[in-house]
């Protein structure tokens, strides 16, 4: 069975992949697309509160999971708009050992520091200066098969930007190259019809 495209949009919060990724999926006429989001998968969690330790558990259980049904989607062929949030070095590793890096687009949405704290101003539900303490890891690993700078165009441009570059990506994904970097070698990615345990 043939893998699903998986478009995967990685910057800070109020970076506006959100609204990229609404756009993209009004758009996207071939094939059809869900959006994936980690906020989406936070909000599935049960509110009762836990010490600090449990909640560090469930959050790394959630984002474990929730880039294992990436990987669960698109390995039976859907189409997947991923909204994601890369700022601690385990989460990139993990994406790169469960998901097919061939069918990945990797897309950096970037956005000036200027901008994101009047974003977050602006809308109030973010906490003021998370966006800027997730700024210098998110792009650590410095590779992307396509960028885009929301502090000077819309959702719908960088969309449609991304709608353009789609049927065009490169063979060797940037998720090829990560993995050769990142992973030790040996460590093969997951073929279909099943997705790694680890
Ligand atoms: N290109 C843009 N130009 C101007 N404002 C934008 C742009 N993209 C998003 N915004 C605004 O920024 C705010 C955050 O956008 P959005 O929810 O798409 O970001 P996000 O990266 O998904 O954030 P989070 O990770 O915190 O959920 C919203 O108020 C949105 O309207």
């Amino acid at each position: 069975m043939a893998g699903g495209r998986i478009i995967f949009l990685n910057g800070t919060s109020s970076s506006g992949k959100s609204s990229i990724a609404r756009e993209l999926l009004g758009i996207l006429d071939d094939g059809v697309f869900f959006h994936l989001s980690v906020d989406s998968f936070n909000a599935m969690r049960t509110k009762r509160n836990l010490t600090q330790e449990d909640l560090d558990t469930a959050l790394r259980r959630t984002r474990m999971g929730f880039h294992r049904s990436i990987a669960a989607m698109a390995e039976v062929g859907n189409d997947v708009v991923v909204d994601h949030v890369l700022s601690e070095p385990w989460r990139l590793i993990d994406c790169l050992t469960v998901l097919r890096p061939e069918d990945v687009l990797f897309v950096g949405v970037r956005c000036s520091p200027a901008e994101l704290a009047r974003r977050e101003e602006a809308r109030g539900d973010r906490p003021s200066g998370l966006a800027a303490l997730q700024y210098d890891i998110v792009h650590q690993h410095g590779d992307y098969d396509f960028e885009c700078d929301t502090s000077t165009a819309g959702p719908r441009e960088c969309a449609e930007l991304i709608k353009e570059f789609l049927p065009r990506r490169p063979a060797t994904t940037a998720f090829t190259r990560l993995r050769a970097r990142y992973l030790a070698a040996g460590d093969e990615p997951p073929e279909r019809g099943h997705t790694r345990a680890t």
